[in-house]
Protein backbone atom coordinates (compact mmCIF):
# COMPACT_ATOMS: atom_id res chain seq x y z
CA UNK A 1 0.00 0.00 0.00
CA UNK A 2 1.37 3.74 -1.19
CA UNK A 3 2.48 5.83 1.88
CA UNK A 4 -0.75 8.47 0.50
CA UNK A 5 -3.23 5.26 0.91
CA UNK A 6 -2.29 4.12 4.46
CA UNK A 7 -2.23 7.74 5.46
CA UNK A 8 -5.58 8.53 3.86
CA UNK A 9 -7.06 5.24 5.76
CA UNK A 10 -5.52 6.42 8.68
CA UNK A 11 -7.61 10.29 8.39
CA UNK A 12 -10.46 8.10 7.68
CA UNK A 13 -10.24 6.01 10.92
CA UNK A 14 -10.23 9.52 12.82
CA UNK A 15 -13.71 10.34 11.64
CA UNK A 16 -15.94 10.98 14.72
CA UNK A 17 -13.33 9.71 17.42
CA UNK A 18 -12.13 12.05 20.49
CA UNK A 19 -10.58 15.08 18.91
CA UNK A 20 -8.53 15.14 22.21
CA UNK A 21 -4.71 14.11 20.59
CA UNK A 22 -5.22 13.96 16.86
CA UNK A 23 -5.12 16.75 15.04
CA UNK A 24 -6.89 15.09 12.63
CA UNK A 25 -9.93 14.08 14.41
CA UNK A 26 -9.91 18.01 15.75
CA UNK A 27 -9.87 19.34 12.27
CA UNK A 28 -12.35 16.83 10.90
CA UNK A 29 -14.78 17.65 13.79
CA UNK A 30 -14.54 21.43 13.08
CA UNK A 31 -16.48 20.39 9.16
CA UNK A 32 -15.29 20.46 5.36
CA UNK A 33 -15.56 24.22 5.48
CA UNK A 34 -12.59 24.52 7.85
CA UNK A 35 -10.84 21.64 6.88
CA UNK A 36 -10.84 23.05 2.80
CA UNK A 37 -9.66 26.49 4.82
CA UNK A 38 -6.88 24.55 6.15
CA UNK A 39 -5.68 23.35 2.79
CA UNK A 40 -6.19 26.64 1.46
CA UNK A 41 -3.21 28.18 3.84
CA UNK A 42 -1.27 25.32 3.32
CA UNK A 43 -1.41 25.53 -0.64
CA UNK A 44 -0.41 29.26 0.08
CA UNK A 45 2.51 28.37 2.20
CA UNK A 46 3.53 26.05 -0.31
CA UNK A 47 3.78 28.36 -2.77
CA UNK A 48 5.73 31.02 -0.93
CA UNK A 49 8.60 28.37 -0.49
CA UNK A 50 8.16 27.49 -4.19
CA UNK A 51 8.52 31.19 -5.11
CA UNK A 52 11.64 31.65 -2.40
CA UNK A 53 12.95 28.37 -4.03
CA UNK A 54 14.07 26.77 -0.75
CA UNK A 55 13.90 23.22 -1.75
CA UNK A 56 13.96 21.67 1.82
CA UNK A 57 10.84 23.89 3.53
CA UNK A 58 8.97 23.40 0.08
CA UNK A 59 9.39 20.02 -0.03
CA UNK A 60 7.95 20.13 3.95
CA UNK A 61 5.16 22.43 3.11
CA UNK A 62 3.94 20.12 -0.38
CA UNK A 63 3.76 17.56 2.26
CA UNK A 64 1.37 19.63 4.39
CA UNK A 65 -0.63 19.91 1.06
CA UNK A 66 -0.78 16.65 0.53
CA UNK A 67 -1.73 15.93 4.03
CA UNK A 68 -4.29 18.54 4.00
CA UNK A 69 -5.97 17.28 0.86
CA UNK A 70 -6.35 13.84 1.77
CA UNK A 71 -7.76 15.37 5.14
CA UNK A 72 -10.58 17.32 2.43
CA UNK A 73 -11.33 14.75 0.42
CA UNK A 74 -12.20 12.77 4.00
CA UNK A 75 -14.38 15.46 4.55
CA UNK A 76 -16.04 15.68 2.00
CA UNK A 77 -16.29 11.78 1.48
CA UNK A 78 -14.22 11.68 -1.67
CA UNK A 79 -11.81 8.20 -1.96
CA UNK A 80 -7.83 9.32 -2.74
CA UNK A 81 -8.76 6.00 -5.21
CA UNK A 82 -11.38 8.15 -6.98
CA UNK A 83 -9.23 10.79 -7.54
CA UNK A 84 -6.54 8.48 -8.70
CA UNK A 85 -8.64 6.96 -11.18
CA UNK A 86 -9.33 10.39 -12.81
CA UNK A 87 -5.48 11.48 -13.12
CA UNK A 88 -5.25 7.71 -14.68
CA UNK A 89 -8.04 8.38 -16.94
CA UNK A 90 -6.70 11.82 -17.90
CA UNK A 91 -3.04 9.88 -19.11
CA UNK A 92 -4.81 8.21 -21.54
CA UNK A 93 -6.98 11.62 -23.04
CA UNK A 94 -4.49 13.99 -22.55
CA UNK A 95 -3.19 15.56 -26.02
CA UNK A 96 0.93 15.85 -24.49
CA UNK A 97 0.61 12.21 -23.17
CA UNK A 98 -1.15 11.19 -26.64
CA UNK A 99 1.65 13.15 -28.58
CA UNK A 100 4.35 11.69 -26.46
CA UNK A 101 3.26 8.42 -27.10
CA UNK A 102 3.24 8.60 -31.25
CA UNK A 103 6.58 7.45 -33.09
CA UNK A 104 8.20 10.29 -34.63
CA UNK A 105 9.16 11.08 -38.17
N1 LIG B 1 0.84 14.10 8.18
C1 LIG B 1 0.32 14.64 9.16
C2 LIG B 1 0.36 16.05 9.34
N2 LIG B 1 0.90 17.04 8.60
C3 LIG B 1 0.63 18.17 9.27
N3 LIG B 1 -0.06 17.91 10.41
C4 LIG B 1 -0.54 18.83 11.44
O1 LIG B 1 -1.17 19.92 10.82
C5 LIG B 1 -1.11 21.01 11.70
C6 LIG B 1 -1.01 22.22 10.83
O2 LIG B 1 0.06 23.01 11.15
P1 LIG B 1 -0.16 24.47 11.60
O3 LIG B 1 1.20 25.03 11.88
O4 LIG B 1 -0.99 25.20 10.61
O5 LIG B 1 -0.97 24.18 12.94
P2 LIG B 1 -1.59 25.17 13.93
O6 LIG B 1 -0.88 26.47 13.84
O7 LIG B 1 -1.63 24.46 15.24
O8 LIG B 1 -3.06 25.29 13.33
P3 LIG B 1 -4.12 26.44 13.58
O9 LIG B 1 -4.45 26.35 15.05
O10 LIG B 1 -3.46 27.72 13.17
O11 LIG B 1 -5.27 26.05 12.68
C7 LIG B 1 0.01 20.76 12.70
O12 LIG B 1 -0.53 20.68 14.00
C8 LIG B 1 0.58 19.42 12.26
O13 LIG B 1 0.83 18.54 13.33
C9 LIG B 1 -0.25 16.61 10.48
N4 LIG B 1 -0.91 15.87 11.41
C10 LIG B 1 -0.94 14.53 11.24
N5 LIG B 1 -0.35 13.90 10.16
C11 LIG B 1 -0.42 12.45 10.04
O14 LIG B 1 -1.77 12.08 10.25
C12 LIG B 1 -1.84 10.84 10.93
C13 LIG B 1 -2.83 10.91 12.05
O15 LIG B 1 -2.33 11.75 13.04
P4 LIG B 1 -3.24 12.37 14.21
O16 LIG B 1 -3.72 13.68 13.69
O17 LIG B 1 -2.33 12.54 15.35
O18 LIG B 1 -4.38 11.44 14.46
C14 LIG B 1 -0.45 10.48 11.44
O19 LIG B 1 0.02 9.41 10.67
C15 LIG B 1 0.37 11.75 11.15
O20 LIG B 1 1.63 11.44 10.69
Amino acid sequence: MSILHELAQTIEARKGTDPEGSWTAKLLAKGPEKCAEKFGEEAVEAIIEAVKGDQAKLTSEAADVLYHLLVMLAARDVALDDVLAELARRQGTSGIAEKAARPKG
